[in-house]
């Protein structure tokens, strides 16, 4: 066997050897498993991945190569992928470039040729592990030194990195959903004003909202109940976003809670689901290995109705903990936990999982119109 050129280790010591590619280095990380069968490109750039590496359990990646539209944020945020094939060369009229390179390019290291469904078992076994990945083309690793390193990565509880990854000035957003041949179909003019705050956004959310017409103003994950009412909006939308919603939620909750007592629409996705919930009063905790992936079934406990869809979270919130006149809307079939909730008697939101897909189905794409509602309502409500 030729030399291998890629080294991870965990914290309780286990290494696996494989083949490096993108950038050569070494990083630390909380590693995760992804269950998706498309949509690498979106995951590796998907801010929620933070501070993470992502194992995908589907063993090819590569294939469609890298498309500038399909960037779910401007630069790679997860820390590195690990697959069970080397990537494989793109074969896509909309490919501008091969994975490989752009994850060098981007600084973001790549591993293949690992037994992946060992990994994933051991990630299910132990919890997603703290782990050190290194690529290096010589070959040079020494093992025990990544085996501490791996030990020294203090883990995303208590992290807040959504400060690191949001935007740092407000901004207009304007680009609706992908419309072919027309590309990506722009705002239309006059729809209520949406203040987003950042989190660390997808912008398949941000397209989501301007595709049920919103007009969408984006403000960095700090902003205060006094920057967001100031724009005069009609809803407020929390969004997706990296690391610990309690640690981010300390300065979040205190923005949320004045909001909401407005009467303020707010939907809120995953992590802003989540500090919602703590806004609310309940009580966030981190699952063992979390939910990431295109294909989990959520059931709507309001019609019975199942939807499958994209997930990506390491924190869940607990049930037990929401308050009277919070009501749970949505649990996930796979292991029962919370994925969304409403406040009676106000429009107030929010789901744990992923409706702007990106990758994953479009059943819940209905929650954007939800939302969208909520607010013609109270627009309504108050000519
Ligand atoms: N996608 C997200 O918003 C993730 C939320 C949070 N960081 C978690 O891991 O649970």
């Amino acid at each position: 066997m030729t030399r291998p050129t890629a080294c991870l280790a965990l914290a309780d010591g286990t290494v696996f050897m494989g083949r490096g590619f993108g950038a050569a280095g070494e990083t630390v990380a909380e590693l995760c498993f992804n269950t998706a069968m498309t949509g690498y490109q979106e995951i590796m750039t998907d801010p929620s991945y933070a501070g993470q590496v992502v194992t995908f359990t589907f063993p090819h990646v590569g294939n469609t190569g890298i498309t500038p539209e399909d960037d779910e944020t401007g630069d790679p945020v997860a820390e590195g992928m690990v697959v069970k094939w080397d990537p494989t060369e793109p074969s896509s009229w909309r490919a501008a470039r091969d994975l490989s390179g752009w994850l060098a390019a981007r600084g973001r290291i790549g591993m293949g040729g690992v037994d992946t469904r060992r990994l994933t078992r051991a990630i299910r076994q132990q919890g997603a592990p703290h782990v050190a990945l290194a690529h290096d083309p010589e070959g040079a690793f020494d093992i025990e030194a990544l085996v501490a390193k791996a030990r020294a990565f203090p883990g995303l509880v208590g992290m807040d990195l959504a400060r690191d990854v949001s935007t740092r000035q407000s901004y207009r957003w304007s680009e609706g959903k992908w419309g072919w041949p027309d590309g990506h179909v722009a705002a239309p003019e006059g729809g209520p004003r949406v203040v987003a705050v950042d989190y660390g956004a997808k912008r398949n959310i941000l397209r989501s909202l301007v595709h049920v017409g919103c007009d969408v103003t984006v403000l960095p994950a700090t902003a205060t109940a006094e920057d967001v009412l100031a724009l005069e909006p009609d809803g407020l939308f929390l969004s997706n976003g990296p690391g610990d919603p309690a640690a981010t939620g300390a300065y979040a909750v205190p923005m949320i809670r004045e909001v909401i007592e407005t009467g303020l629409p707010t939907f809120g996705i995953c992590l802003g689901h989540q500090m919602l919930a703590l806004a609310l009063g309940a009580g966030t905790v981190k699952m063992n290995h979390g939910h990431h992936g295109a294909n989990h079934p959520v059931k709507d406990l309001g019609t019975g109705k199942v939807e499958i869809t994209s997930m990506n979270h390491g924190f869940t919130v607990d049930a037990q903990t929401l308050p009277e006149g919070v009501t749970q809307t949505h649990v996930s079939l796979f292991d029962g936990t919370n994925c969304g909730l409403r406040v009676e008697g106000r429009p107030v939101f929010s789901v744990q999982y992923h409706p702007e897909a990106s990758p994953g189905p479009h059943d819940s794409a209905y929650l954007f119109d939800r939302f969208r509602d909520a607010i013609d309502a109270r627009r309504g409500a108050a000519r």
